[in-house]
């Protein structure tokens, strides 16, 4: 595989190749969505070609993961047929120093907290440009609703001192459709001092399925960086 050409994309590509070398064979491993773990699914169907890798399973979080895997020939299968799994691999959009985690800029949030929540062991992959002091400072929270209720789901956000914005699609006329065919409110708040009640708090407002707040799950995460022109790759 050649070098990607620009920093962040060789950070990106760096940590998801650090991830998928921690992947061993016989595993069952979670397979998130975003672009820096789509470098650790082609890294994942590399060493499965190679041999080095063997009889690994991949559970995709989002139609995404599940195209590339099939590109790449990971084997996958669906949670119905597996009782465990044993490492999920994901990226993020913000990590505090608590590795708690903002996700959902792919709309696959829910999936990803389904999947990540199940591992034994959670690795999350990101470049620096990622780490923040405090969730919400650089990016909303993803939350996704159910259609029919996206006005009132909408006020009650509001009143809790969110400001919410449907997410609208890019090569898509309309809001972006999730993999569940639900939309997706984009919430900024002024400070998120409490990610663990936030979280809960959203989740509890009625017609809302998932945010992207991750709390208290996370394991590991490998932070790509470049340092003179050389990509290096850190751990938290
Ligand atoms: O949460 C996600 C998708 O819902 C992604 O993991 C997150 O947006 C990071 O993506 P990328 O690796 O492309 O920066």
């Amino acid at each position: 595989m050649t070098a990607a050409a620009d920093p962040v994309k060789l950070m990106k590509q760096e940590v998801g190749k650090a991830a998928a070398a921690l992947v061993k064979s016989g595993s069952i491993v979670g397979l998130g969505t975003g672009s820096t773990t789509a470098y650790t699914i082609q890294f994942l169907g590399d060493h499965l070609k190679s041999g080095e890798l063997q009889d690994i399973i991949g559970i995709p979080t989002s139609f995404q993961s599940e195209v590339l895997a099939k590109q790449y020939g990971v084997p996958l299968a669906t949670l119905d047929a597996i009782d465990h799994i044993d490492i999920a691999i994901d990226g993020a959009d913000e990590v505090d120093p608590q590795k708690n985690l903002i996700k959902g800029g792919g709309a696959a949030h829910t999936r990803e907290k389904v999947v990540d929540y199940l591992a034994e062991q959670f690795i999350v992959v990101v470049d620096s440009g990622k780490l923040v002091e405090r969730l919400g400072s650089t990016f909303a929270v993803p939350v996704e609703v159910i259609p029919m209720a996206i006005t009132p789901v909408t006020n009650a956000i509001k009143k809790l001192g969110g400001k919410p914005e449907l997410r609208m699609g890019i090569k898509k006329a309309g809001p972006v459709i999730t993999d569940q065919g639900n939309f997706v409110l984009d919430v900024r708040f002024d400070s998120i001092e409490d990610p663990v009640s936030l979280e809960k708090t959203l989740n509890n407002i009625p017609g809302v399925l998932e945010n992207g707040i991750f709390v208290n799950c996370v394991d590991l995460v490998l932070i790509g960086e470049v340092k003179d022109g050389q990509p290096l790759v850190r751990q938290l």
